[in-house]
């Protein structure tokens, strides 16, 4: 990618549209694209979306849809219809979940790019095995990427530590958006499995969804220019 700024997802977890959208005024000239999430959308709704949208930024609308596939199929389709450039379903929705919200999407000649969650980036083996998730947490990725693949599917939600594995054993196709980024020096946070966010996309991720590191930044436009110039060392 040669502008390496649009392969940042800047996530805008916050409490109410007013910060949202200031941050969104900021980055406006950079090229990064935004991702609304259900702590956003809870309080803000559609209408936060459709300005995001109308404002020329690619929104991902990250609300991780797990349900019957009726349903799934249903939610995909009103994202579509707010304009979104990504919108993401649970991989363990399964298979006819997968198919469900694929086909509902396919009508749409400027469709979102579906994509699967595999396993959440505040995982571990230990939580996995707690979850009856039996297994490394490595071979539960990949079964879920296969099964992403599969049912065709853009790409998938993983951590960093599982790009190598995903292109050499699922696909070279998939675009892997990829949270748990952390520059040098920031703060863990909850997330569990993490990496910086050269080393991610030297590892082939297509995208990299940075919240906090930015969100909390002093100057999150600064920021933002830190890491895209870290992407270009
Ligand atoms: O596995 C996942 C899936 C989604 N997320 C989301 O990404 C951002 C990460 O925010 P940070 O502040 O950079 O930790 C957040 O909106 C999550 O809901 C994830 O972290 N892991």
């Amino acid at each position: 990618m040669v502008n390496n700024t649009a392969a940042l997802i800047v996530a805008l977890d916050y409490p109410e549209a007013k910060p949202a959208l200031a941050l969104a005024e900021q980055l406006k000239s950079t090229g990064c694209r935004l991702k609304v999430g259900m702590e956003l959308f809870t309080h803000a709704g559609p209408a936060l979306v459709e300005k995001l949208v109308s404002q020329g930024f690619d929104v991902f609308l990250d609300l991780k849809f797990h349900d019957i596939p009726n349903t799934v199929a249903g939610a995909v389709k009103a994202a579509a219809e707010l304009g979104v450039w990504m919108v993401n379903v649970h991989a363990l929705g399964g298979r006819d979940m997968l198919i469900a919200a694929r086909e509902a999407l396919a009508p749409y000649s400027q469709r979102p790019l579906l994509i699967a969650v595999s396993i959440l980036t505040s995982l571990d083996n230990t939580d996995l095995y707690a979850m009856g998730l039996h297994g490394s947490l490595t071979d539960n990725v990949l079964r879920l990427a296969r099964l992403t693949e599969t049912n065709g599917l853009d790409g998938l939600v993983c951590s960093p530590h599982e790009i190598s594995l995903i292109r050499q054993s699922v696909s070279t196709q998939l675009q892997l958006v990829t949270p748990g980024i952390r520059p040098q020096q920031s703060q863990q946070d909850d997330q569990k499995r993490i990496m910086t966010p050269q080393e991610a996309l030297q590892l082939g991720a297509n995208y990299l969804v940075i919240g906090r590191p930015i969100t909390r930044a002093p100057d999150p436009l600064q920021a933002l220019q830190t890491i895209a110039q870290s992407l270009t060392a």
